[in-house]
Parts: C-alpha cells; structure tokens; sequence
C-alpha cells in the first residue's frame, strides 16, 4: 500500500556528524525520495557499533564529513524506486551494509560475501544513480555512510542493501543482526570454520568478541579463552561461553607467551576482536577488528612458513540479504542470543551520551528508540 509520504521529500529528525571528535547534532533533515533501485526506510531502532565510533574519530580514510553516521538498524519500508521488487511499503527490514546483489562477479565467486554493484558509491557516500546524496540541510548536501546512515529517522539505502525479515520479529532486538553479532558468530563460523574440540582465544570482549565467544561454544570449542583490559567484561563473558580469562594487565610478559604458557603451546584459533595492531599481530591467524588508517602489521615470515594463518572478515562472511533472514530466524527459534549485548537502551536525542558509554566498561550494545 502507498504510504502518503511516497514521492514526497520527508523532514525528520537526524543526528549529524558535522566534524570528527565533535558532538553530533540532532535536527532536521531532509530526506529525498527514493530513485530507481532505492529503498527508504522509516528506521525504528539503531545500535551503535564501535565502527561508528572510529569513523567518527576521523581515523577512517574513508570518513566523509558531515554525514549522518549509524549501520546497525532495523525498521519499515516506507517507500520504493522504481523497479524495485524485492521488498514493499510495510515490509519489515534490516539496512545491510555489506550489499548482496546476486548478480555480479563477486556475488557470483562463491568465495566471498562481499558485493561490488554499490561499493563504489557506499564508499564516498552518495548513491550509484547519480553521485548524489539523499540527505540535505537546508539545501545543503550531507553524505550517506557505508550505505546505511541509520542515525536518522528515515534513510534511503540501495535495494540491494536490504534485508526482509520476519515481520513479528521485535525490531528494537534484531537491529543488532545488523553487524556486531552477526560479525562474531560468521567469523567463527563462516570464516574461521572453527571444529568441535578446537582451543580459541578471543582478544576483546566487547559484542564482537562476545558473539565469537558464543559462536565457539556453539561450535563444540573445548575452550574459550576470553583476554580483555577491562575487568569488568569478565563476568558478563562467562554467560557468552568464555571459559578462562587473561588481564593482559596482569602479566609482565607478552601476551602472546602468557597464552602459549596457559595451552601447552598456542591456541587453534584466535579472534582480534578490538582493532589493535599490535593485537592483530598478536593473535596472529585472525582478524575481525577495524584498524585506523595508516597503520599497517608486520610478522615474521616464519609465523606464516609454519603455518599459521593470517584472516579477516567482513560481516562474518555472510551474505547479507540471504543469510541477515535466516539470523533473525535462529534468533527468532532462540538458537543464539541477541538481548543479551543490549545494555542500555535510549532515545536519538541521547546520542551523544550513548557515544560516551562505548567507552565505558559496563556498556555492549545501546539502542537507540526513534522517537517517531
Ligand atoms: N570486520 C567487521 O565486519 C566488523 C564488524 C563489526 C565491528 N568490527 C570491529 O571490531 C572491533 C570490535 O567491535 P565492538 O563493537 O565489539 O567494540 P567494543 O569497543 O564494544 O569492544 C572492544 C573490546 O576490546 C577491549 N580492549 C580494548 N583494548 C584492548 C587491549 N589492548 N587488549 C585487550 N582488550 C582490549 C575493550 O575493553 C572492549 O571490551 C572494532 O574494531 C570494530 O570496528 C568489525
Ligand atoms: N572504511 C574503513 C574500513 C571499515 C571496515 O573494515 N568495515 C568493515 C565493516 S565494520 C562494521 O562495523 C567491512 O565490512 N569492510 C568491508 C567493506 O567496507 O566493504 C577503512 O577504510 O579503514
Ligand atoms: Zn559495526
Ligand atoms: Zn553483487
């Protein structure tokens, strides 16, 4: 059914990240209609993931300013673009950053999740059809953000970065389907393919390294040792399956020692959750976390001649419109958690308080309510 807002520009409340480090501001925005291939969804619920957060710092090359922020979400298809048929007004959907088009080289591959139809736009933050962005103050133009800019009430995404879920599924929940635990579990799973008995090490027990955590137990892992800074996470992790924990604080020696000492020489599997270099090389065999721009990692060839293996993920290798369904689903029939790692929940207008919590030990996942 035509919503009355269909074909017409929509003012509604944004935050806007005008410069890195500085507050977000929350006011009116406009958001244009969607084109041919678009979709724009009436948001209802965003997370915020640390992604935001480094991007926001003014660490990632590919941070536009001003732009609205914002990639873990959930909502309502308000309208669509011409040529669109995949979803419809009503529809309940999850905003996918990593777009699956079915139907380009990548897509085609088999060995990868990642899509090239709209990479190129997403990633200077306009839209494919003509470079522009749908968002605008005042006439002036604001850019979109990994194809999602969730921190708004409605935005406008590409048809192919759109995932239709279960519409009795609680949105204010499954947003988090979005990225972090979706991230986690795939990297386990999809990624690392990690085996019943295998020993892993989780560097970063914040939702990533939770839902790996969880990810791991879920695939027979015998133990799972969780290494964070912050002693807090400690406890909280034991419900995500972490069966040991290391304070690299702790201990004199480097960490790497600390964990080769702990298992009789090393772990199966380890999981940089945390987007620290020196981690990175650390936990060398794996890698989740977003590191900032410019900084590179080193090893010695000898750590890769006797075998070990050096991997990224990006979305936990799942393809975002087939697989984000089925997420919902396991959720859904209570095969994984998902309330588990919301630890706050506030309005948009308390944005700027929800970035402050990311830096605090007690915080996983705030959700943002919309305030429609
Ligand atoms: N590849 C992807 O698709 C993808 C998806 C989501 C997030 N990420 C990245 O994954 C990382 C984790 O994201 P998150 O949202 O869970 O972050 P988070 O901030 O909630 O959690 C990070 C955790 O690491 C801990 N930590 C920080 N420094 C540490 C250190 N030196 N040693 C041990 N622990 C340390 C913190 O105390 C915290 O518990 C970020 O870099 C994020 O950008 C990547
Ligand atoms: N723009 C950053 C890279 C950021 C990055 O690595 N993004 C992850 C998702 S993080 C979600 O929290 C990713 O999936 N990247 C693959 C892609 O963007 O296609 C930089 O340039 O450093
Ligand atoms: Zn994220
Ligand atoms: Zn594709």
């Amino acid at each position: 059914m035509a919503s009355s807002t269909q074909g017409q520009v929509i003012t509604c409340k944004a935050a806007v990240a005008y410069e890195a480090n500085k507050p977000l501001v929350v006011e009116d925005v406009q958001v244009a209609p969607p084109q041919a291939g678009e979709v724009r969804i009436k948001i209802l619920s965003t997370a915020l993931c640390h992604t935001d957060y480094y991007t926001w710092s003014g660490k990632d090359p590919e941070g536009l300013f001003p732009c609205i922020l914002g990639h873990e979400a959930a909502g309502i298809v308000e309208s669509v673009g011409e040529g669109v048929t995949d979803v419809q007004p009503g529809d309940h959907v999850i905003p996918c950053y990593q777009a699956e088009c079915k139907n380009c080289k990548m897509c085609n591959s088999g060995k990868t999740n990642l899509c090239g139809k709209v990479r190129g736009a997403t990633g200077v933050g306009v839209m494919m059809s003509d470079r522009k962005s749908r968002f605008s103050v005042n006439g002036k133009p604001i850019y979109h953000f990994m194809g999602t800019s969730t921190f708004s009430q409605y935005t406008v995404v590409h048809d192919v970065s759109v995932a239709k879920i279960n519409p009795q599924a609680p949105l204010d929940k499954v947003c988090l389907l979005g990225c972090g635990v979706s991230t986690g579990l795939g990297a386990v799973w999809n990624t690392a393919k990690v085996e019943a008995g295998s020993v892993v090490a989780v560097f970063g027990l914040g939702t990533v390294g939770l839902a790996v955590a969880e990810g791991a137990k879920s695939a027979g892992a015998s133990r799972i040792i969780g290494i964070d800074i912050d002693a807090k996470k400690f406890d909280v992790a034991k419900n995500f399956g972490v069966t040991e924990f290391v304070n690299p604080k702790d201990h004199d020696k480097p960490i790497q020692q600390v964990l080769v000492d702990l298992t009789d020489g090393g772990v199966d599997y380890s999981f940089e959750c945390i987007g620290n270099v020196s981690i990175m090389r650390a936990a060398l065999e794996f890698v989740v976390g977003v590191a900032a721009s410019g900084q590179e990692i080193a090893t010695r060839p000898f750590q890769l001649v006797t075998g070990r293996v050096w991997k990224g993920t990006a979305f936990g290798g799942f393809k975002s419109r087939s697989q984000v369904p089925w997420l919902v689903e396991k959720y859904m029939n209570k095969e994984i958690k998902v309330d588990e790692y919301i630890t706050h929940n506030m309005n948009l207008t308390d944005i700027n308080k929800a970035f402050d919590l990311l830096h605090e030990g007690g915080c996983l996942r705030c959700v943002l309510a919309m305030e429609h």
